[in-house]
């Protein structure tokens, strides 16, 4: 099936081994006000627990989740990571939430953000309420996924996480720079990638096929920056 959607569900982005190695991790480790890390208006409507950077835990999950990021496909063929923002290891108890709000469009060393990501770390049977909700044209979309799985969103959009009202949500978020600016160029070279996919896993190598990748090699040179 080829994907075509802005929003990009990556499942099982983390396997058992790695959901363990996070969980334990982070049992044992500190976390702090999540304001501390929220700038401009978005530090007023955020409330929630991010795990402090100068844990010794921090680098070791970092290192867990881009180790993930590193062997998908998926992740490099939709989205063209150019720079990937040290994730944010973040809590949320009963009562907590982040109003809407959007993310700053420059972080970290001049970073420029064209993608926000959410990896869910534990079982949304776990706690009730806090669904990551982006405000789209046709309407609001809610995402509360498996744990393990990710969602990824262009920056545009206002978005939120609603009050957990029962449990605790765990989840890591990160920012995307994507050699590809723009949602729709990327769902275009997308779309022709799957394409050319799937006739290489059906032996098909004509002419054509030659043609196509020459046209989606060549858009991705005009597109990249
Ligand atoms: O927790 C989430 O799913 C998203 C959090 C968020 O919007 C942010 O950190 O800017
Ligand atoms: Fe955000």
């Amino acid at each position: 099936m080829i994907i075509q959607n802005a929003f990009l569900h990556l499942s099982n982005l983390l396997d058992a081994a790695e959901l363990g190695q996070i969980g334990k991790l982070s049992e044992q480790a500190k976390y702090q006000d999540g304001k501390i890390t929220a700038t401009g208006a978005a530090r007023e409507v955020k409330d929630n627990l991010q795990l402090n950077e100068h844990e010794q835990a921090y680098m070791s999950i970092q290192q867990v989740l881009l180790n993930a990021l590193n062997r998908s496909a998926l992740f490099r063929n939709a989205l063209f990571p150019q720079n990937v923002h040290p994730f944010l290891i973040s809590k949320y108890d009963k009562g907590m939430s982040y109003g809407w709000h959007v993310d700053s469009p420059v972080m970290g060393n001049m970073m420029r953000t064209d993608i926000a990501m959410t990896v869910f770390l534990n079982d949304p049977a776990e706690y009730e309420g806090g669904e990551l909700e982006l405000q789209t044209a046709p309407g609001s979309i809610k995402f509360k996924l498996a744990k393990g799985d990710a969602i990824c969103y262009p920056c545009q959009h206002l978005h939120r996480v609603n009050e957990v009202t029962s449990g605790q949500r765990h989840v890591a978020v990160t920012w995307i720079q994507s050699l590809v600016r723009s949602p729709e160029q990327r769902g275009i070279l997308f779309g022709l990638q799957q394409v050319a996919e799937t006739l290489h896993q059906q032996n098909i190598a004509t002419e054509e096929v030659g043609v196509l990748q020459q046209h989606y090699s060549n858009l991705l040179r005009m597109w990249a920056y």
